[in-house]
Parts: C-alpha cells; structure tokens; sequence
C-alpha cells in the first residue's frame, strides 16, 4: 500500500479520501532533518504553506511520486529539483480564492476603522471613541497589484463598495481590466494616486521588494498598503520606517520574509499596522476545498492518472485525458521505437501531428514521445513530469509540425529522429478499436501493431531473403508470430517486420546482418 505524509495540518475532508487509496501518517512540525530522514519511506507529500520541501528533502525522496500543496503557492517547495526528479507537484489553485480576496479585504476595512486597536482597548475597559475615528473606502481609490484570481476578486467586492479602482499588472489585457472595472495603469501611477495598494501578485525574483523605500516614497502619506500575498514582496524594514517617517499612513500585513513573524519592528507599531499570522486562505471552507482538491489529486497520481494542477508538468483535465490517452499511448510507443532504431544519441526529434492529432493540445503528444525516446536511456526514471528537461539537458532539439487535413486515419503521428547514426523514422495511428498500428518505417509503408519483441530489417527485395531469415531464426528456436514485407517499389529496397516470440539470443542480429541482401538490422524491445 503506498504511504503519504501529511506534514501540515490539512481539513479531515483530504485525509479521509487519501485513505481511501494509502496509509496516511500525519507528522506536523517536523524539523528540516527529520523530515530528511523519514521522506525515504513516502510516496506522496501533501502540505501547507509551513513545511519546506528544499533540494535536500527531495534528493532524500527516492521514492516519491507527488507533492500535494493544499494551497496556492508553491515557493516553499524547490519545484524544479522535483521536475528534475520526476515528481509532480500539484496546487489547488482556486480553493483559497475567495478566502484571500476577502481577507485582503478585512484587513483594508480594519486598516481604515482601526477594529484591532479599538477591540483591545474597549476590551481594557477603555470607551476611547475620539481615538479611533476612521476614514471611509467609499469613493476612495484602491490600486490593485495583480490582477489574477484574488486580485480580480477584491476588484469586484470593491467595485460594490464604490471605490475607484486602479490596476497593475502587466501579463493582462486593458479590455479584461476594464471588464474587471479596472483602469490598467503603470506601477508609477498606482502608486502615486492609490488611497489603498492591495497586492495579489505571485512571489518572484522580479517582484521580491517591488515595494521598497522608493515605491513607498512615491506613496501618498495619507495611502496604506496590503500584502495578503507572499512576504518580500514589500521590504519589511523600508515599510516600518516609512511609517514612522508620515510617508504613509499604515499596512496591514498578513504574509512577511520570515515566517513564523518573530521579532520586528513592525511589532512595535500601534494602530497604523495590522498583522495576521499568514490567515489568507485559513477559512473553514477554504481549507475544505483546497483539501480536497489535492488529496483528489494525490489519490489519483498514486493510482496511476494523471493529476489536474499540476504545476510542473502540462494540466491534462479528465475529458482532455480521455481523448489523449490512446494518442499518448502511441507516442510512447513509437518514441521508444525511433530510439532504438536511431540507436545512439538523438540529436533531434521531429513531432509531426497529423488530423485529428493536429487539432488537440500538442503539448502532452510531444512531452510522451519524448518519454518514450529517452526510455531507453532512462528506463523507470523518465516520466510525464521530468522528460522535457531530460531531453532539453540531452540537447534534443525537439521541431513540432502539424498538418489538419485527415488522411488514411483520423489522426497519425509522425516521428524522426536525427543522430549520430543516422536518421530513422516511423509512422503510427490508431485504429478504430484504439489498437496502435505502425504505419511506416523509415519511409517504407506497413500496417503492423507494435509487439514485445520485434525484428526489422532493411534489404533487397529479392526472392529468397524471407525464407533464409526464417530459417535462421528457427535455428537458433526463435518462433516468429507474424511477419510482413513493405517496399516502394518492386526489386528496390525493402523492410521486413518480424514480431518474435522470445527475444533475439546474443549474436543472432550479427548473423542475420551477414545473409546476402540484408543491408540492416534492428531488434526493438516494446
Ligand atoms: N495569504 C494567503 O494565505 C494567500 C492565500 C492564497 C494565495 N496567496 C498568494 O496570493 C497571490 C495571488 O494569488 P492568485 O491565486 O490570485 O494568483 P494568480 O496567478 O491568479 O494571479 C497573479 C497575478 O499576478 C500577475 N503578476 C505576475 N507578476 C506580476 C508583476 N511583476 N507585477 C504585477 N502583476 C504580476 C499575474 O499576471 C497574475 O494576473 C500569490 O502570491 C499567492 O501565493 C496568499
Ligand atoms: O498560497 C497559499 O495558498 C496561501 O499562502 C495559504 O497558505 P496556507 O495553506 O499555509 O494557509
């Protein structure tokens, strides 16, 4: 039975479906070198924000199949020493959503009629109502840093509470912002005529202290700022002393560079800063549908299908799947086989996709044919996840050509590979059943399903050479299953496939490569 650790704490909604398929053990807490020491045993990981799946923990994780993220953000885990690894790493990219937005949202009102302050006053048996005389969002202008799923969220919630709203960022369309309700402007104009910044934007080296003594500078001093996103993203020490300096009027901060929070000078602040111990996404329903959005996902991958967010490898969705499955089959099929015609180093790979197979995401075709051109090299090691940076590692220049018009077959995938023996290619569609059939060799048609072991070689077609590999085969007890003879044109080149029985004994292919006419030979191993 496979075993998952669960080493956040996660809803009971995620760990119920787990155990439906695996022994679940839930170690939260753990220090970075126990986790080290006991991952060895695992086959999946599901987390929070809290656990950090560095290079380490992963290159300890031998057997590893999927890192569950019960949540958004994925920095806490080094996803590319898990790409390189094999392992998927899947998110629940909108379960938290609402969650987010809303508590960004809270913290602006909060902000703004100093509700933690007053709370804690009254609740000293104080009634100091002159002290805690807010300001109303209403007509206010709120400058949104991206505008993704949460950042579009707190737009609509803030469009209905009358606020004008700016909007930065740059991967989104004016239209989509306007559609939003928001005025797309640069980073500059935000910052200069927001009453509020909120930002949504993920963690990146690009983003890593956008809000920094300058951008606060620029601010109003009458402006607060939000961070419900990732910390680092505003430099901690500019923010508390801008504060303090009147360049702005307050923060409230829910994500910070080092977390747990510990001491800062943030902590000091009174009712000009607002802190919540990372709670974005810490909602019962939140939690309900992130838990079991990933643990969906693990049960899947843990029992063979494909998970629906991943994060490092192409999102395949069940109804995508579906049709794709035969096709990835196929490409699988037929990479292994060009590779192992190709026989030494592949250089290139060229995919061309031909009707049907034209129409669909190539992304998922290309990425099976290359797990199956490196299966000989990599063997259990490649799979969906690792083998596009396998290959681009390998430097295989991977050439991808799509035709729509449909032919013999509704949809054929063409292969060619190009390497330091030469260029071989091959040719294959499915049949009505979804039954693979290879439809060309090396340019050379024929109509055979692939099988364990196989023969091909590359001859004159001549009378006689049929029967004397026969016969060769026979001699050395190698039965032959089927066989079939494809050629262009009558007394030229030929290929000969042979399905085997059993597989080729040493030294047979060096026989078979001395009988006159002959002028190649490949065993192939399915
Ligand atoms: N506090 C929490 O508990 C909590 C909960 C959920 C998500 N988050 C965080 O919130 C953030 C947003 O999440 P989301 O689900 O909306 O993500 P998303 O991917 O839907 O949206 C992010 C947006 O940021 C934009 N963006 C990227 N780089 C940018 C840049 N340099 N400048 C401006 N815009 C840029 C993208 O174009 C995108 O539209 C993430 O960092 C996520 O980890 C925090
Ligand atoms: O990225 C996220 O989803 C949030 O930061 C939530 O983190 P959490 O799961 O640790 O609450």
């Amino acid at each position: 039975m496979s075993k998952v650790l669960v080493s956040d704490p996660i809803d009971q909604a995620g760990i119920d479906i787990l155990s439906q398929v695996a022994q679940v053990d839930v170690k939260t807490g753990l220090p970075a070198e126990e986790l080290v020491r006991i991952i060895p045993d695992y086959d999946a990981l599901m987390i929070r924000s809290e656990t950090r799946v560095t290079q380490e923990v992963i290159a300890a994780a031998k057997q590893l199949k999927i890192i569950g993220r019960a949540g958004v953000g994925v920095d806490n885990v080094d996803v590319p020493a898990a790409t390189r690894q094999g392992i998927v790493v899947v998110n629940s990219p909108e379960g938290n959503t609402i969650a987010a937005a809303e508590h960004a949202i809270a913290l602006m009102l909060s902000l703004s009629r100093s509700i933690p302050d007053a709370n804690t006053s009254i609740k000293s048996g104080k009634w100091e109502r002159k002290l805690f005389v807010g300001t109303e969002v209403y007509k206010k202008t709120l400058g949104i840093v991206g505008l993704g799923k949460i950042g579009s969220h707190v737009a609509a919630v803030a469009k209905t509470m009358g606020m004008k709203l700016l909007a930065f960022d740059p991967f989104i369309s004016t239209e989509r912002a306007e559609n939003i309700g928001c005025r797309l402007v640069d980073m500059d104009l935000l910052l200069r005529e927001a009453d509020y910044i909120t930002l949504h934007i993920p963690k990146t080296p690009e983003t890593t202290h956008l809000i920094n003594a300058e951008a606060l500078a620029k601010m109003k001093p009458t402006a607060r700022i939000i961070n419900c996103a990732r910390g680092g993203i505003i430099d901690e020490v500019a923010l508390a002393e801008a504060i303090k300096e009147g360049k702005i009027a307050g923060a409230a901060l829910d994500v910070f560079e080092k977390e747990p929070l510990g001491e800062s000078p943030l902590c000091a602040m009174g009712k000009q800063v607002i802190l919540t111990p990372h709670l974005g996404a810490s909602t019962a329903e939140a939690q309900v549908n992130v838990a079991i959005d990933v643990a969906e996902q693990i049960r899947d991958v843990l029992l063979g299908l494909p998970a629906r967010s991943a994060v490092n490898i192409p999102g395949l969705y069940p109804d995508v799947l579906e049709k794709l499955k035969p096709y990835l089959r196929l490409a699988e099929t037929l990479g292994n086989l060009v590779s192992q015609l190709a026989g030494g180093r592949v250089e290139s790979l060229n995919v061309h996709l031909q009707g049907e197979l034209a129409t669909n995401d190539s992304k998922p075709i290309v990425i099976a044919a290359l797990k199956g051109l490196l299966y000989q090299a990599l063997r259990e090691r490649v799979n969906y996840v690792n083998a596009g940076i396998e290959a681009k590692e390998r430097g295989i220049r991977v050439i991808e050509t799509r035709d729509n018009a449909v032919r013999d077959y509704a949809g054929s995938l063409h292969l060619e590979a190009k390497g330091s023996l030469g260029e071989h290619s091959v040719t294959g569609a499915l049949l009505g059943d979804g039954e693979i059939h290879i439809t060309d060799i090396n340019d050379f048609p024929i109509n055979v399903p692939p099988t364990h072991y196989m023969l091909f070689t590359l001859h004159r077609d001549m009378p006689g050479i049929i029967g004397k590999i026969g016969s060769l085969l026979g001699s050395f007890n190698v039965n032959i299953a089927s066989m079939q003879v494809g050629r262009k044109i009558v007394r030229g080149d030929a290929v000969m496939v042979l399905s085997l029985d059993d597989p080729l004994p040493e030294g047979v292919l060096d026989e078979i490569l001395k009988v006159p006419g002959i002028r190649d030979a490949y065993t192939v191993t399915l």
